[in-house]
């Protein structure tokens, strides 16, 4: 039997990293080999079963990133855009896939793992839930069937801890609405209205974003026009869905050339 492909986690304890954690654990088709956190977390340096109230793993929190990617095939990354731009760096060095899950990254971060893309396969996605990435295709689809007296407006709900806005999934959505219409998204992006806006533009995507309690992830698209409204909406109850599809891309992108891609491609619903 050929070896398990070995994974790291970063951001280990995080509310994704924790998560990540527990399903490596469980798969049989994946090996966990290393955890990694920020340097000066109370994490660094304990064992990961004992941080995660269990039993002990063998597996010593580290933040010397480079040395645990050394020993790995895969690393899965919910952390944050700063650590991700260095991480996406250190995978390619080591040849690991690096799964990327982290949102917020600005169009600069977007162009530094784009580089590190030429070394290493890189799978990045602001949500890696099999429902959101369908609804990315039938909100493209549905964009493009309309004109733009439907107006487009995209909102989001998430837990009170979340630090960026939009959410990454609200973006992909955004971004397949835009490509159904047929615009780039940067011309026609209108952000959390406030105070005296005008009137809508025609032919612009809303993002408005809700925060409280502990939401995991809900994404509403709405196209509206005189008389009517079409409503497309996905609700996340449980983290380990997003979990479960980063363990699949870590798996899929195991025999692949360098490059980039998302879940459209690990899910097989790309063009
Ligand atoms: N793509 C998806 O499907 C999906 C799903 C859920 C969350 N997310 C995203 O994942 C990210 C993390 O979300 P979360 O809720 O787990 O946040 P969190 O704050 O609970 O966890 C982030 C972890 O990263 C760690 N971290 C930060 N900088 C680090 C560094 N330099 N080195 C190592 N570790 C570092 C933090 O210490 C923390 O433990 C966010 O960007 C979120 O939007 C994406
Ligand atoms: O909890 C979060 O943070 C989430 N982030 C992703 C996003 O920004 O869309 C996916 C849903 C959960």
């Amino acid at each position: 039997m050929t070896e398990k492909p070995g994974v790291v986690v970063t951001g280990a304890s995080g509310r994704m990293g924790q998560m990540l954690v527990r399903e490596v654990q469980k798969s049989d088709r994946l090996k966990l080999v290393g955890a990694v956190e920020r340097s000066g977390n109370d994490w660094v340096g304990r064992d990961l079963g004992l941080c995660m109230g269990g039993t002990e793993t063998g597996i010593t929190v580290t933040d010397d990133a480079l040395e645990a990617f050394a020993r790995a095939q895969a690393v899965i990354d919910f952390t944050s855009p700063a650590a991700t731009v260095g991480f996406a760096e250190l995978a390619a060095q080591a040849r690991a896939v690096h799964v990327i899950g982290t949102t917020g990254l600005s169009d600069d971060d977007l162009r530094k793992i784009h580089v590190a893309a030429r070394h290493a396969v890189i799978v990045r996605a602001g949500n890696m839930s099999l429902g959101v990435n369908l609804l990315t295709r039938i909100t493209r689809q549905v964009a493009a069937a309309l004109d733009a007296d439907w107006d487009i407006e995209i909102i989001e709900s998430h837990h009170n801890q979340k630090v960026d806005a939009p959410s990454g999934t609200a973006l992909m959505l955004g971004e397949a609405a835009a490509e159904g219409r047929g615009v780039a998204l940067s011309e026609v992006s209108d952000r959390g209205r406030d105070g005296i806006t005008g009137k809508r533009e025609r032919g612009h995507i809303g993002f408005h974003a809700i925060r409280g309690g502990d939401v995991v992830g809900e994404h509403e698209v709405i196209f509206a026009t005189a008389g009517e409204r079409i409503v497309l909406k996905h609700l996340a109850s449980d983290r380990t869905l997003f979990a479960r599809g980063a363990l699949k891309a870590a798996l899929w992108g195991q025999d692949k050339a360098p490059g980039e891609y998302d879940m459209l491609d690990v899910l097989g619903l790309g063009d």
